[in-house]
């Protein structure tokens, strides 16, 4: 009923556009379907069909019915430019309903927004992340010394791990404990009924994620608590967000508080997993790139003083071709493949008329993916990245007012779990390759199991934790 009466506003709002906008037309498309719209194409083949059936047959903008909403889903750099860019103001980030729901309303707004993210940066600059460098390295060290010879890994659980850990010791300086590890399966669950069709019924993911949401809810209440009674002072994202007042000395309330921290530690440790499993896999099918980077991992563990001691600044500093490895696996694999945004104001752009009321999708994968910006798109080759790429066509983190700011952590947190990586273990691949999961983030299915060989030389001790 209400799907019907907002297809109907969305008739209305569309014919008022085009008596104003005569020349601006719509992108082509299926748009028509009600309420389930193109979504069951969408999630029953894989999203990677779906596009590229579209892309085909209308060009590189088109229209859909996905996510229960009218969406134009973009993929050229110039529409990405001017949507996140030089006309954010007229488009609204939002996520599905799903992720909006289990995650508390994650895109914040407006003056809060302004005023989170600038609390939310500041730990994430270089010059701070410097000093947190053998924090990190410890926190892989703590992840990978649980790997015995011979032992089957499965890739994904150690790396979302040790990026949850990072995160929740950037955000409320928390060590591993059984509470943290109890916020991680949460989180799993969260994951999970992330993207799906928000039925909320028992039963259902969507139901399950809803539940564990409110668990991690309420152990962040209580960490927020403890914080509030405790004297030390913390150097972290949370004791920022508990002392910040506005202009007027209002300080943060304690939902709006949780608001932020639910949604950081997700954003923090979800993508930065997935990334480092497609890194594994990606170096283990390029047998002459992992040869690479272990010559250059080798070449900074023989230059440190002792091999127990913790990662310096400078010896991140001298990883380069290993960076370039992350620069492309962020390029190849696209663990944020969109931005989706809701249209605010009828637009026009390029003589196509985007809707108010409508969603936008900036599809990055598009474009990094494109053979004009990327000479053989499909091949893992580091090497590309010796040329800086072109403005605007290299956008892993997205780009304008909600440019990722943990783009710098990601690649210090990378970097240095690749180190003890590849320093310490070799491993192949067990099983066949069971394809792409999709949701929440693409990764390989199964979160690829490796069988692990350590090295005789052991990296520094774990009491350094
Ligand atoms: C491989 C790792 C990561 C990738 C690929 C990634 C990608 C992105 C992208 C594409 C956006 C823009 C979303 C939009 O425009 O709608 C974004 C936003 C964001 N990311 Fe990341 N991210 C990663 C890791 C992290 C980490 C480690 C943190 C924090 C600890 C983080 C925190 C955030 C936050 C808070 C936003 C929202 C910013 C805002 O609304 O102003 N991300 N990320």
């Amino acid at each position: 009923m209400w799907d019907a009466l907002s297809q109907w506003g969305i008739l209305i709002s569309l014919a008022r556009a085009w008596r104003r906008e005569k020349n601006a037309k719509l992108p082509r498309g299926n748009w028509w379907l009600p309420w389930l719209g193109e979504s069951l194409d969408f999630f029953w083949r894989s999203p990677d069909d779906f596009y590229k059936t579209r892309f085909s047959r209308y060009g590189s903008i088109f229209l859909s019915h996905i996510f229960g909403s009218t969406t134009i889903v973009t993929s050229t750099p110039e529409e990405a430019k001017f949507i996140l860019g030089t006309r954010h103001k007229l488009f609204r980030a939002r996520y599905p309903t799903s992720i909006d729901r289990v995650l508390n309303h994650p895109f914040w707004e407006g003056d809060f927004h302004c005023r989170v993210r600038k609390i939310v940066q500041a730990p994430m600059m270089p010059e701070v992340l410097k000093s947190q460098i053998s924090k990190f390295d410890s926190l892989a060290t703590w992840t990978l010394n649980t790997w015995s010879h011979g032992d089957h890994v499965i890739t994904h659980a150690e790396t979302r791990k040790f990026s949850f850990h990072v995160a929740l010791y950037l955000v409320c300086s928390l060590e591993p404990s059984a509470e943290s590890m109890k916020m991680l399966d949460d989180y799993e669950c969260v994951a999970k009924g992330a993207i799906c069709f928000p039925l909320n019924v028992p039963g259902t993911g969507f139901h399950l994620a809803l539940k564990k949401s409110k668990v991690i809810l309420e152990a962040l209440d209580n960490i927020i608590a403890r914080r509030r009674m405790e004297r030390s002072v913390h150097n972290d994202i949370l004791s920022s967000l508990l002392n910040s007042s506005d202009e007027n000395g209002i300080k943060l309330t304690t939902d709006q508080v949780k608001n932020v921290l639910i949604t950081l530690l997700f954003a923090g440790h979800e993508t930065t997993g997935v990334l480092l499993v497609w890194i594994v896999k990606y170096l283990t099918e390029n047998p002459q790139v992992l040869h690479l980077v272990k010559e250059e991992q080798e070449i900074v563990r023989q230059s440190m003083a002792d091999d127990k001691q913790p990662l310096a600044w400078a010896n991140v500093r001298n990883m380069p071709y290993t960076l370039k490895v992350v620069q492309e696996t962020l390029r190849l694999a696209n663990v944020a493949p969109f931005s989706p945004r809701e249209i605010l104001e009828d637009v026009e752009y390029n003589g196509i008329l985007f809707p108010k009321g409508w969603r936008v999708q900036v599809y990055y994968r598009h474009f990094h993916l494109n053979p004009e910006y990327y000479k053989e798109p499909l091949k893992f080759d580091p090497s590309r990245f010796e040329v800086p790429p072109k403005p605007m066509v290299y956008t892993p983190f997205g780009n304008g007012i909600r440019l990722c700011p943990g783009s710098e952590l990601v690649k210090l947190e990378v970097l240095i779990f690749i180190h003890r990586l590849v320093t310490n273990y070799s491993w192949h691949a067990v099983g066949a390759d069971k394809g792409i999961q999709y949701w929440p983030t693409p990764r390989p299915k199964g979160g690829y199991k490796i069988k692990v060989h350590s090295h005789a030389h052991s990296s520094f001790s774990q009491e350094q934790l």
